[in-house]
């Protein structure tokens, strides 16, 4: 960990605000400070960072965090430029630079728009840019919204190829049980799902700042360390000791092998916007033997859904088994589904003779 190259650094907004909930300019100079430590050592760092809502609440004189996602996405308007200018001021104190990241989930899973990405993240860190990422809050609907940035931070990792993710918050580390409970007790190592049997994950932290609480930083490491990236979940106090592989908070070990990276967006970060149904004999086809999905195995449609988006694919019984994305429309399924591609190519012509999911596009869940 000590030798880690490239490391995406999350910071919640729990760590960034001060007790009245406004943005802590001191909290940003500090872990700016850290960040430009870890950058002179020769490390490559993305930091994903919270906070946009929580410094837009003050100017317009909000007192805590609306409910209505029409008001957060317009605190998170307010407050994203106030944030990011704050982190550029203190860059710049380091002769450093900052570039703005926005990511709705859209732009990651649709494979031209997730090289964007991934061309865009290259590009900054050869220029020895600091990359800040947040959610694109004020466009971001509920369906193409991550919701949280401990699983967005996850899958940047993922995409950057980083060899370290630190997901920082108001607490030190993962506990046994909701650390306001007491005698419980920090956890000090993951080195598997065995080592989180008898932990009670719970919600957000006192301050209410925060969303997902423990749970989608579980999510998160989990995520991370199924592709081979180790994570350490500590406090931003902690931040420097995390960053220099020095053992703090709670290490999460590696479990798993990189995976193609839209893959991992695909399972981890979307949802279906439409199923559609299978017969026994396509199931098969799919999960064991990993073949692309023909129409001649599809019994059913459900859902409004277009060429391009994900879709859940559901066995006879209507169990989920994989999400894939998809290459007709939902309304051109019925007249496709059931018969086979010569078929479909003698009567409609060679653009149907395309499976309606490809195997690149697929996985199994
Ligand atoms: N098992 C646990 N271990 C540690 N913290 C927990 C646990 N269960 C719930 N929490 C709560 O999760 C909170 C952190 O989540 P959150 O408020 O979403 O922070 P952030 O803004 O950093 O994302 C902590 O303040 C803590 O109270
Ligand atoms: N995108 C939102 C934060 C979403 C979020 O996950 O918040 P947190 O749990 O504090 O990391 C914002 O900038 O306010």
């Amino acid at each position: 960990m000590t030798s880690a190259r490239r490391i995406v650094v999350k910071v919640g907004s729990s760590s960034l605000t001060t007790a009245s909930g406004g943005i802590d300019p001191e909290r940003i100079s500090a872990l700016v400070d850290v960040l430009a430590a870890a950058r002179e050592r020769g490390a490559e760092v993305v930091l994903v960072s919270s906070g946009a809502i929580a410094a837009g609440l003050a100017p317009l004189g909000l007192k805590k965090r609306p409910r209505a996602l029409a008001a957060q996405q317009a605190a998170a308007s307010v407050g994203q430029g106030l944030l990011v200018h704050r982190y550029t001021e203190e860059l710049a104190r380091h002769g450093l630079t900052a570039g703005q990241v926005l990511l709705t989930l859209d732009d990651v899973t649709r494979r031209s728009h997730y090289r964007n990405a991934s061309q865009t993240f290259t590009q900054l860190l050869e220029l020895g840019v600091i990359p800040i990422v947040n959610e694109n809050d004020t466009v971001a609907t509920t369906e193409i919204r991550f919701g949280d940035n401990d699983r967005l931070a996850a899958l940047v990792a993922h995409l950057v190829h980083a060899d370290l993710l630190v997901l920082l918050s108001d607490v030190d580390g993962l506990y046994d049980g909701p650390p306001s409970r007491p005698g419980t007790r920090l956890i000090a190592e993951v080195r598997g799902q065995a080592d989180l049997a008898g932990v009670t994950v719970g919600s957000v932290g006192s301050a209410g700042v925060g969303t997902g609480g423990m749970v989608t930083k579980v999510e998160a490491a989990s995520i991370a360390t199924g592709s081979g990236i180790p994570v350490v979940l500590t406090s931003a106090d902690n931040a420097a000791a995390a960053i220099s592989g020095e053992p703090v908070g709670t290490l999460f070990h590696a479990t798993g092998k990189r995976r193609p990276t839209r893959l991992l967006w695909l399972r981890h970060a979307t949802e279906g916007k439409g199923a559609l149904l299978l017969d026994a004999g396509a199931v098969r086809a799919v999960v064991e033997r990993r073949a692309s999905l023909l129409a001649a195995g599809v019994t059913g449609v459900q859902g409004d859904f277009s060429a391009g988006d994900p879709v859940d694919i559901l066995d006879p019984e209507g169990r989920v088994v994989g999400r894939g994305l998809v290459n007709f429309d939902a309304s051109e399924i019925p007249t496709l589904q059931g018969r086979s591609s010569k078929d479909l190519k003698r009567e409609l012509g060679a653009g149907y003779e395309r499976e309606v999911i490809h195997r690149d596009d697929l996985v199994v869940l």
